[in-house]
């Protein structure tokens, strides 16, 4: 049997999963390159603890930041390198591959992913939607006549969909998701606390004390390293989690609009089934603390956080390579764009 191979080309983390064996590599999308020579060092873990720590002459790369593909030859040699991790080229019977990318990409960028892992492994490429397959990962039945509605908050975006019998009925995605949100808690630190801090000490204080809910009792402390903004010296402060909720209240505003804005396009019977079913919140910003809650009292419909939410694209990509390989007769609306 083939083994078929779903990949989550995500602006934070690269999952790739295989039929039979579920997600085999989840890494940072990061590739640290010299620049002088252009030579690729690192890709992912090991690049991903260069991020802020590199000498001139190298660059911790982020080739999908915000969501987009920036840097295309970088992306390239990234999914180059972790399909070849798989050695899954020398197998006898060509596997198909399904990416999911970010859904603002061009029709060239759309072109050239395709090309770079059928370079890779050389089986059949497909390219679909992220929040579908999200919502598949996430356990959703999206070929139902019913509309199921799915957040998927990502690293660069926030992909919000309603989808039914297996299409998108209406969609959004935002460029507002974790790393913006790591970046409000960066300017929050130096404008409220005088202290320089990182990329990786923002995710820490997201992960550690972060919370959606701007009104909670239960409020958590943590000490915090970084320069003085005035002295260029080393310091430490203590700060609590209403700070880094005030801090993020824009961001996840932007999300719960967003989301508003999907639910008034489509047909009433279906946003009737999403008051029904609720909606399902995916990807690594959903793991943020009461933001389930906050979204819920907005949009005034249940919120239910899927199981494994950074695993659901790799999981919902390897579920529709199953379907497509048992050969059922498609059901209606089941499509796959960007075949090649
Ligand atoms: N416990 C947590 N609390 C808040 N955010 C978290 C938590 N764990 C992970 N994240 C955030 O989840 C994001 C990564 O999620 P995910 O891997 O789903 O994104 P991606 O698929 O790479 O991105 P995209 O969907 O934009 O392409 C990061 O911004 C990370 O900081």
């Amino acid at each position: 049997m083939a083994q078929d191979i779903g990949i989550d080309l995500g602006t934070a983390n690269v999952l790739v999963s295989v039929t039979g064996q579920g997600v085999v590599l989840n890494e940072p999308s990061v590739v640290a390159v010299d620049t002088k020579t252009n030579k690729v060092l690192a890709v992912g873990k090991e690049a991903y603890e260069m991020v802020g720590r590199t000498p001139g002459n190298i660059k911790a790369i982020r080739p999908l930041k915000d969501g987009v593909i920036s840097d295309f030859d970088v992306t390239e040699s990234m999914l180059t390198y972790f399909i070849n991790k798989l050695s899954v080229k020398g197998l006898v019977s060509k596997p198909k591959v399904m990416i999911c990318a970010p859904t603002n990409i061009t029709n060239i960028e759309r072109k050239a992913i395709i090309e770079a892992a059928q370079k890779a492994v050389g089986g059949e490429v497909f390219l679909e939607e992220e929040p579908k397959v999200a919502a598949v990962g996430a356990g959703m039945d999206i070929f139902e006549p019913k509309g199921s509605m799915v957040i998927d908050i990502g690293g660069g975006t926030s992909d919000i969909a309603v989808v039914s019998l297996g299409d998108v009925v209406a969609s959004k995605s935002l460029k507002v998701a974790g790393d913006v949100m790591n970046q409000n808690i960066i300017d929050f630190m130096k404008r409220n606390h005088n202290i320089v801090i990182g990329e990786h000490t923002a995710e820490k204080i997201k992960k550690t004390i972060g919370t959606a809910d701007m009104n909670s009792d239960d409020v958590k402390e943590m000490q915090v390293r970084g320069r003085d903004a005035v002295s260029g010296m080393p310091i430490s402060v203590t700060i609590n989690s209403n700070e880094i909720a005030e801090s993020l209240h824009g961001t996840i505003e932007t999300i719960i609009s967003g989301a508003k804005s999907v639910l008034e396009t489509v047909p009433p019977e279906l946003a009737a089934d999403i008051i029904d079913r609720g909606v399902m919140l995916t990807g690594g910003g959903s793991m943020l603390a009461d933001i389930d809650s906050v979204i819920s009292d907005a949009l005034t419909v249940p919120v239910l956080i899927s199981d494994d939410p950074l695993e659901n694209v790799a999981k919902g990509a390897g579920a529709l390579l199953d379907h497509m390989s048992e050969n059922k007769p498609k059901k209606k609306g089941f499509s796959l764009f960007g075949k090649n």
